[in-house]
């Protein structure tokens, strides 16, 4: 019997950002393993003309849940979805719902955040900051709350090359950052940014680095834990393998790639490419809570859920493996086969982002507009070679996470939890991980069919051959111009046309005589 999925039992659960993917994946897994669970509280805001209701259903109807439906048939008895916004006062919570969630909680997981590069220091220190302040007060006044985890990432010390299992302290005090964009209007918040995150990479991890010491200072008497994954992947395992829903991390260069649209991007192929499945976060997660509850460490502990010092994988290695697995499983109407590298300067960046990005997104654009249709070629490349340049700073560097922690955690489950919350990433193959994750994009965020794999084949066996006949048409107009201009080409091409004469007659001439 595993003691994690007993202790989950008869408990009632509140997790903020459940609708995110991590959140979807860690409550498919407590909702299979521990079905006898009491409740599970989401914490969710409506959205594009979804009811609360119709968003969490829509979740549980949903493939990912397959299999809890057979564990937990009343499954959608046993989730309650409370209307919230992070971004407000009191989360917006009802009174009454405020009551049930106070008086009933026994485990926080805080999942929510905005997780996007570039968001406004405003947005991103009232989601990632300020929000996990108030949930904590919330937690101070819940009697029966057993553990409060909060997800961070691996990156929130991404300046320091060597990171410990620790919370390091800010520059700025979270305090004085959350005052001051109560009152700074977004200008002068946009021209003191680059001085606050100072040698951090975005708004995104600067602010979780806040959001931990919010944790630290903030957390007075619970019992908490801080848990830092590195880059999510799709599915290990887990409910099955490859499961994937939104486009960050890998997943949307990898449909970039798939569809032809990226062909170089400026990576270190040697550096380590830290991704960490998504059952993996979630079985160190749910395994966290139940440490944290039973055991009780005297102080906040950190978990880095991280690969790359027990089973490192390389950027080189990973593109190999994705570009292979285009091969055996294309995807569909691909705008150019797939055939993308890895450039490490900035000439032959700028060099290829002309001529293999904008340049062929220009010509479609034309042909789309020569052909009556609206032009999107240029709109779409613009977008990808921004995403580009906000995650070149991931891909050119690698990072040391000490795991002490997790490993000591790893040795205190019995074998049997050690398999039912298995999180030992030294047992991840990665080549078959990475192609099963190629399919997992292909099938659940394409929605592609396997059906039409033969004939995604024969669309690049066509795109093969237009490539070629170009390059012939493209070599043969320059070499006409050349010709046209210098004397020099002339006589070149006249030696090679006389000498190809003069060997073809040879040739004939010997073949009679052979006859
Ligand atoms: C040999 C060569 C082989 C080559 C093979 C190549 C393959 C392998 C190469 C692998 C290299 C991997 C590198 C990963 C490094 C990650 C490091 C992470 C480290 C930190 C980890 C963390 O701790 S943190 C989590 C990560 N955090 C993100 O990874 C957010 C990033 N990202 C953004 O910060 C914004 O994305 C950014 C970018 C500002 C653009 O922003 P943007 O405004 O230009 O574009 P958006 O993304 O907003 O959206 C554009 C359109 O996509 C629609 N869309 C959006 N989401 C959607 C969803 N879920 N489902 C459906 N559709 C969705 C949206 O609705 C728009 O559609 P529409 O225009 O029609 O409305
Ligand atoms: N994905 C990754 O690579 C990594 C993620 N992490 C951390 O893991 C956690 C989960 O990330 P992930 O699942 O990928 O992120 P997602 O972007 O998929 O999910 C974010 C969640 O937060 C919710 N949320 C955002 N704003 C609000 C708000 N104002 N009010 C209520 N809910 C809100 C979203 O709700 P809605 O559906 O309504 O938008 C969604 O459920 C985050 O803390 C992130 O920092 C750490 C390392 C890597």
């Amino acid at each position: 019997m595993s003691m994690i999925a007993a202790f989950y039992g008869g408990k009632s659960i509140l997790i903020t950002g459940a609708t995110g993917f991590l959140g979807k994946v860690l409550m498919e897994k407590l909702f299979r393993t521990s079905p006898d669970l009491k409740v599970i509280y989401v914490l969710v805001r409506p959205k594009q003309g979804q009811t609360l209701q119709q968003r969490v259903f829509q979740i549980l109807d949903s493939k990912l849940f397959e299999k809890v439906k057979e564990v937990c048939p009343n499954v959608h008895e046993k989730i309650r979805a409370i209307s919230a916004d992070l971004n407000q006062n009191d989360f917006a919570i009802s009174k009454e719902d405020m009551q049930e969630l106070l008086s009933h909680t026994n485990i926080v997981f805080h999942c929510a955040a905005t997780v996007r590069f570039d968001d406004h220091l405003r947005h991103a220190v009232q989601l990632n900051v300020t929000a996990t302040q108030q949930l904590l007060l919330m937690a101070s006044q819940m009697p029966k709350l057993e553990a409060f985890i909060h997800i961070s990432t691996a990156f929130s010390n991404c300046n320091l090359k060597h990171i410990d299992e620790v919370v390091y302290p800010c520059p700025v005090e979270p305090k004085k950052i959350i005052d001051s964009m109560e009152w700074l209007d977004d200008a002068i918040i946009d021209e003191i940014t680059p001085k606050l995150i100072g040698d951090q990479p975005n708004t995104y991890t600067y602010t979780k680095a806040l959001g931990e010491v919010v944790v630290q200072q903030e957390g007075g008497n619970l019992n908490i834990a801080i848990i830092r994954p590195s880059i999510v992947g799709a599915t290990w395992q887990e409910p099955f393998p490859g499961w994937v829903d939104n486009l960050n991390g890998p997943s949307g260069l990898i449909i970039a790639a798939g569809k032809g649209f990226l062909r170089s991007i400026r990576a270190t192929p040697m550096a380590v490419a830290d991704l960490i499945p998504a059952d993996t976060v979630v079985n160190l997660t749910l395994a966290v809570g139940w440490y944290t509850a039973v055991h009780r460490p005297k102080s906040t502990l950190v978990y880095h859920c991280t690969s790359g010092n027990l089973n490192p994988c390389n950027w080189g290695k990973m593109g190999l493996q994705v570009l292979a697995t285009f091969e055996k499983i294309p995807f569909e109407r691909a705008f150019r086969r797939p055939n993308a590298d890895f450039t490490t300067n900035n000439i032959t960046t700028h060099y290829w982002n002309a001529v293999s990005h904008r340049a062929p997104a220009i010509i479609y654009d034309f042909y789309l507009r020569l052909t009556g249709r609206k032009p999107r070629m240029t709109k779409l490349m613009n977008r990808l070679l921004r995403t580009l340049s906000m995650v070149e700073y991931f891909i050119n560097r690698s990072w040391e996470w000490s795991t002490y922690n997790t490993e000591m955690l790893m040795s205190a489950l019995s074998p049997e939890d050690q398999r039912v919350f298995n999180f030992d990433v030294r047992q991840l193959n990665w080549l078959e991980y990475i192609e099963n994750y190629v399919l997992g994009v292909k099938k659940y965020l394409l929605k592609e069919d396997m059906a039409g794999i033969p004939e995604a084949k024969q669309h690049l066996k066509r795109l093969r051959n237009i490539h070629y006949l170009f390059n012939t048409a493209l070599f043969l107009i320059a070499w006409r111009l050349l010709i046209a201009r210098s004397q020099v080409a002339r006589n070149v091409w006249f030696f090679i046309v006389s000498f190809c004469y003069k060997f073809l007659s040879y040739f004939r001439a010997s073949s009679t005589l052979n006859a």
